[in-house]
């Protein structure tokens, strides 16, 4: 078959080409442009000139065809400009999840369609059929699952979809790269958000939309207790960068955009058991209101029990069996039914 590989120019999805390969189908690279970098930005895996070199070296190697395409209008459009509202807007946005809705799994599955394609990706998860539907799973590494980050992935773009490294270890992975002699064998992992390479958010959201207002901190009372440079620099849960001198640790409990105030608290006001899912959207069917799931509230959380409730209205809200520290709006919650991922929302 014929498959376009979504490569970075990181190590993953360029195993997956490797693997594809091997396996004897007919292997086309693409590489989004989406960021146009200053400077001498490094970047692990969105794609600054040297990834896209590493991209093409790799494609090379392996002797299959490479193309980039250029998404920046769209990234901006749907990734860069809704995570800056959502900062300013005293949320604490996940763009990779935007990211792949609207760039990787629709701008570019639709390329790939139209080269008669299937699109395979670097990411870690699985796609199952079974009888005739299409699961999405958790990646076999724990460490490595990307699946939280997939959640909008519904039926019509799974069966299209590939992730030849989902079913193995980053050690694997890399096995692939060195048995192949990529050049990306040992290229390092990255942790950021790839177009705010060196994690400095706030600063990222002040050079777009310029200096941000300063506002009160405040008690759940509304005693005023200090200020604050600008809302965007607050997450739920947040403990540091308040300066509010000595005394008894707080936490951030919540943002209230519309009085520009950071509201904190002891650390068990952040907890929540019942919140709202803004979009929810079902990779085949919502579970049943009986139905015992489990929902990571971020990425790097483990899970906790609850059930999901659709009013008749179509309003779906997590009921967790017990309050879960730091719910954050603007994260998402993603419900598994064991190892499958249901689908998921916006937290609100
Ligand atoms: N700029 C890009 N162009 C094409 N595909 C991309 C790009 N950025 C990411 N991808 C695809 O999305 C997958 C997941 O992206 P992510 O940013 O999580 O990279 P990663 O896990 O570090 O993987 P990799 O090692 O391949 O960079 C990648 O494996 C790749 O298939």
């Amino acid at each position: 078959m014929r498959v376009v590989v979504a490569m970075s120019g990181g190590v993953d999805s360029s195993a997956a080409a490797a693997l594809l390969k091997e396996q004897g189908h007919e292997v086309i690279g693409i590489t989004l442009r989406v960021w146009s970098y200053e400077g001498n930005a490094k970047c692990g895996s969105c794609c600054s000139p040297d990834d896209i070199d590493d991209a093409r070296a790799v494609a090379q190697t392996l002797g299959i065809p490479f193309y980039v395409a250029n998404a920046e209008e769209i990234f901006q459009d749907r990734v860069v400009n809704p995570f800056v509202q959502s900062y300013l807007g005293g949320k604490t946005p996940i763009p990779c999840v935007a990211c792949n809705r609207d760039v990787k799994f629709n701008f570019l599955l639709k390329r790939a369609r139209a080269l008669g394609a299937r699109l395979a990706t670097g990411h870690y998860a699985q796609v199952e059929e079974v009888d005739g539907r299409f699961h999405l799973r958790r990646a076999a590494d724990a460490a490595k699952d990307q699946s939280y980050f997939l959640f909008t992935l519904g039926q019509e773009e799974l069966r299209d979809v590939l992730f030849p490294v989902g079913h193995l270890t980053k050690a694997e992975v890399r096995a692939v790269a060195e048995r192949h002699q990529l050049p990306t064998t040992h290229k390092p992992e990255s942790m950021e958000i790839c177009f705010v390479p060196d994690g400095d958010y706030a600063g990222f959201v002040e050079k777009v939309a310029g200096p941000q207002p300063s506002g009160e901190v405040v008690d759940p009372e509304g005693n005023v207790l200090g200020t604050h440079n600008g809302i965007h620099r607050f997450t739920v849960g947040q403990r540091k960068g308040l300066n509010l001198g000595g005394g008894e640790v707080r936490y951030v409990q919540r943002l209230e955009p519309e009085t520009n105030r950071v509201v904190v608290g002891p650390a068990e006001g952040t907890g929540r058991a019942q919140f709202g899912l803004l979009q929810p959207h079902w990779v085949d069917a919502p579970p049943p209101p009986d139905q015992a799931v489990e929902v990571r509230i971020r990425h790097r959380h483990a899970g906790a029990p609850g059930r999901v409730h659709i009013s008749p209205h179509g309003l779906v809200s997590v009921q967790l069996d017990a309050p879960a520290r730091a719910v954050t709006p603007g994260q998402a919650a993603v419900v598994y039914d064991r190892d499958r991922v249901l689908g998921g929302g916006w937290i609100v």
